[in-house]
């Protein structure tokens, strides 16, 4: 049922918010503080974007939110080493998002 497919979307966005890891993706990255990433990003997403679109009945199946996910840890990888703090953030929350995806099908 739609509303149920929406509330498994906010339980997983709420959790990675909640996240130890998911400091880097709460708000979309300072254009400011890191001048290049517009250039290399072309469709930036995080996590208060995504929470401004569930409220706004944006997403119509599980399978967009999904992709909007993936899209921020992907973008993630492009743009951080992996070694570094973000970049290791981004393949934690990566990881803990696709294993709690499959918990909530
Ligand atoms: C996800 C990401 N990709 C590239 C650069 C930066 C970020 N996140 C920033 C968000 C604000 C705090 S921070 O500036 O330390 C890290």
């Amino acid at each position: 049922e739609q509303s149920d497919n929406m509330t498994a979307c906010r339980l997983v966005l709420t959790e990675m918010e909640k996240h130890e890891d998911g400091w880097p993706f709460l708000k979309p990255v300072n254009f400011k503080q890191f001048p290049t990433y517009k250039k290399y990003i072309k469709n930036p997403m995080d996590f208060t974007t995504m929470k401004n679109k569930l409220r706004d009945s944006l997403y119509k199946t599980r399978g967009e939110f999904a992709s909007d996910t993936r899209l921020v840890f992907n973008n993630c990888m492009i743009f951080n080493e992996d070694e570094s703090d973000v970049g290791k953030a981004g393949h934690t929350m990566r990881k803990y998002f696709e294993q709690r995806w499959k918990d909530l099908l």
